[in-house]
Parts: C-alpha cells; structure tokens; sequence
C-alpha cells in the first residue's frame, strides 16, 4: 500500500512537522502510510530579503502572501505529488467528517497555508482545488488547520488505528455526538458511575449509549438531528430522553 502523501506548503514547515512526531499520526508516518513534506515559499524568493509578502492593492491593514513564490512551491510540490491543492482559510468550506472521509479516499493532497491576511487571489484562481476552514475564527496561520486535517485524514487511512481504536472511530460520529466514557475506579471522588454499565447487559448498554448521544446531541448540536434522519427506534429512545430530561 503506497502511503498517503501530504505536501504542505508553509512558511513554518517545523510547525507542520510536529503532526508526525508523535502518537497516531507519527506511528502511521513510522508505518509507511502517510508521508509528509514542507515547501517553504521563502525558499523562491530570490530577493536580498527574500520576500514573501507585501502591502495590499487598495491599502487597508496588514500584509499579504505574493503570488509568485507561493505558485512556484505549489508547482514543485504538483510535480512530485499530483494531488488536490486544498487551502486553509476562514473563508473555506467548513472541514466536517464528509470532507475528511472524502480526502482520505484521495492518493496524495497538497496543502496551501496562508499568514497574514491570506494570499494572492491570483493564486486561488490559478492552483486551488478546494478552499476549507477548520472552524469559524481567525488564526495567526493555516499551519493548524492543515494539522488537524492531517490528523482526521490519517485516522482513516487503513492500519492507521489498531483494533480496539478504529472500532470505537467506526461507532463514534455516525452524525451523532458521543455518549460519555467511564473507567476505573469506579467510584470516583463520592462519584458513581451508571449503574447500566456494570449489568453486563449488552443490549441495555448499548441502548443507553444511543440515548445519551441522541439525548447529547439534541442539547448541544440540534442541528446535526436535522441532517441526520433518525431510525424509529432512535426516535424513541430520543423522545424517553426528552421526558426524562424536561420531567
Ligand atoms: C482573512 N484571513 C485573516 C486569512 C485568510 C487566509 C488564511 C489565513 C491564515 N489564518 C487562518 C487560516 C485558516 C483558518 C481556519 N479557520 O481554518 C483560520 N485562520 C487568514
């Protein structure tokens, strides 16, 4: 199996390195099913002082990404890595569990980090595939977000995720937010735990486990109920939470 190669094209490439220096992703680096490599922009600007941004046409604050070395990096990266060009920004698409299962299907993606207040426009029209954001807020760059994608992509990816691991990713987000986890001990600062989980009742556990993350889901994210249609069965367990929760 060849690895899935990520390509980032980032001003702050040891930033981007740390993704795989540690835990799932730094073992799935380790194991050969991702690979990672940084394109620095700064590396083609051939100016004395090597000059990767400059003053906005129109004026305002802040400075922007130049054109020229940033397609020059994204060229070479093309060359070696034939993937999607996907840049990170506040004014992408949201990154959600669709995208991320959709990117992990794809052989090779490269990854465009912005600084500042973001790129040339040029550069969009000419090189990118897809624009997306991590979440709705501002940050110092598109390092993160290129971090996190890389991070759920590669959770995906086969052999990423041992056993027990990839079974609790294949229950987990079906579109619904998670029920709460316990461990020992069991009695934790005067704290029980519930008494479902010690029945040894599969059935009665997993159907509490549904019920709390319907229940979870409908509290804090009732949008995701929209998107999801719920079974009958799930409408039930849904409906007893409501009454429980408002009685
Ligand atoms: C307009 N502007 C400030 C800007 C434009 C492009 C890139 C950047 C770099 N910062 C980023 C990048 C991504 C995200 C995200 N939410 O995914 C948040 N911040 C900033």
């Amino acid at each position: 199996m060849m690895p899935m190669r990520f390509d980032v094209i980032t001003l702050f490439p040891e930033l981007v390195k740390a993704v795989v220096s540690s835990g799932v992703t730094g073992r799935a680096a380790e194991r050969g099913i991702i690979s990672l490599k940084q394109w620095n922009p700064r590396d083609y600007a051939l100016d004395v002082h090597r000059t990767v941004d400059d003053r906005p046409y129109g004026g305002g604050p802040g400075m922007v990404m130049k054109g020229d070395c940033l397609l020059q990096a994204i060229r070479d990266a093309r060359r070696e890595n034939p993937g999607k060009v996907v840049y990170l920004s506040p004014q992408g698409i949201p990154l959600n569990q669709a995208l991320v299962t959709e990117l992990a299907a794809a052989e090779n993606v490269i990854l465009l980090c912005g600084r500042y207040e973001g790129i040339d426009e040029r550069v969009i029209a000419l090189e990118v595939d897809l624009e997306c954001s991590i979440g709705d807020y501002v940050l110092s760059g598109g390092e993160l977000g290129a971090m996190v994608l890389i991070d759920a992509v590669t959770r995906l990816l086969p052999g990423a995720l041992g056993h027990h691991e990839s079974a609790a990713q294949d229950s987990f987000f079906d579109g619904l937010l998670d029920c709460s986890h316990y461990t020992r001990p069991e009695e934790l600062e005067g704290l029980a735990i519930p008494a479902v989980l010690k029945s040894g009742n599969h059935a009665d556990i997993a159907k509490w486990r549904k019920k709390q993350a319907l229940g979870k889901t409908w509290r804090r994210r009732p949008e995701l109920l929209q998107a999801r249609q719920l079974t009958d069965s799930e409408r039930v367990l849904l409906n007893e939470y409501i009454n429980e929760f408002e009685s």
